[in-house]
């Protein structure tokens, strides 16, 4: 990841696009100061790994694309492990391949530089995840804070071998409001630099986000209407809804109200 962040500005531009989530975000006003940003899309295909390294280095980095795709790979498992058990848990496991969504990897890799000395400061702003969820590993360098009940925000300290699965709002709609998508941001302080990547899952072209009828009843009214992933996640970053805290986008986007009982 290192090389990655050395790679000269002219190279990372290459790594653009029209889509939010996507492309190079490099250190900036909106963001931070602190962030230097790469995304990847469709990371556990291996032609998609090789054409954004043959953008940011000539010789294509081979050993970078074979790395990259292993752990692109990895981390897709695990995620459809993950997602396998909270289906199960709420004693869809029979049907799993019904409501189970199809979708891609989107691999972001980030650092985030230390501040000034003695300084406390914002590397990623305060949000709820866009993609259906996000599984986040770091270098151990503390960062990464989450907002619990009483607004207060707690720091997240992941040992070398954990990850962290972060429900997005397409699955707090998806489980009719039974999962909750929480608040993070990062904060940095200290002298050390931080290394992070985050797998996004982006569902693929077409895909609705539909509660299961099974979660939808009497006690669980349908909280959410059925909506079209890219809608929503183009709403999140259009105007004038990006404006609207992240938090509540899922809400101002797809909320009834009053909820449907089945
Ligand atoms: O860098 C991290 O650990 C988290 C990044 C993140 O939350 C995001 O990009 O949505
Ligand atoms: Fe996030």
């Amino acid at each position: 990841m290192k090389e990655l962040i050395e790679v000269l500005v002219e190279r990372k531009q290459k790594n653009a696009s029209p889509l939010p989530y996507h492309g190079w975000v490099g250190p900036c006003t909106q963001v931070s100061l602190l962030y230097d940003g790469f995304r990847l899309g469709d990371a556990s295909n291996y032609d998609s790994v090789k054409s954004f390294a043959q953008l940011m280095w000539p010789d294509g980095h081979p050993r970078f694309c074979k790395s990259m795709h292993t752990m692109a790979t990895q981390i897709e498992e695990l995620n459809k492990l993950i997602w396998l058990m909270i289906i199960d848990s709420y004693g869809l496991g029979e049907k799993w391949e019904s409501v189970m969504i199809n979708y891609k990897m989107l691999v972001q890799f980030m650092k985030y530089m230390a501040p000034p000395p003695g300084v406390y400061e914002r590397g990623l702003f305060a949000h709820t995840d866009k993609p259906v969820s996000t599984i986040i590993c770091d270098d151990q360098v503390l960062g990464l804070e989450v907002e619990v009940k009483d607004g207060q925000w707690i720091k997240l300290s992941l040992s070398p071998s954990s990850f962290c699965f972060v429900v997005g709002d397409p699955l707090r709609a998806w489980s009719n409001g039974r999962l909750k998508a929480v608040n993070h941001r990062i904060m940095m302080s200290g002298d050390n630099g931080r290394y992070s990547i985050a797998a996004f899952v982006i569902p693929i072209e077409g895909t609705i986000i539909k509660a299961p009828k099974e979660l939808i009843d009497e006690q669980h009214p349908q909280l959410y209407k059925d909506f079209d992933f890219m809608e929503f996640f183009l709403f999140a970053f259009s105007d004038p809804a990006k404006h609207i805290d992240s938090g509540e986008q899922l809400h101002a986007f797809a909320s009834l109200s009053p909820p449907i009982s089945n």
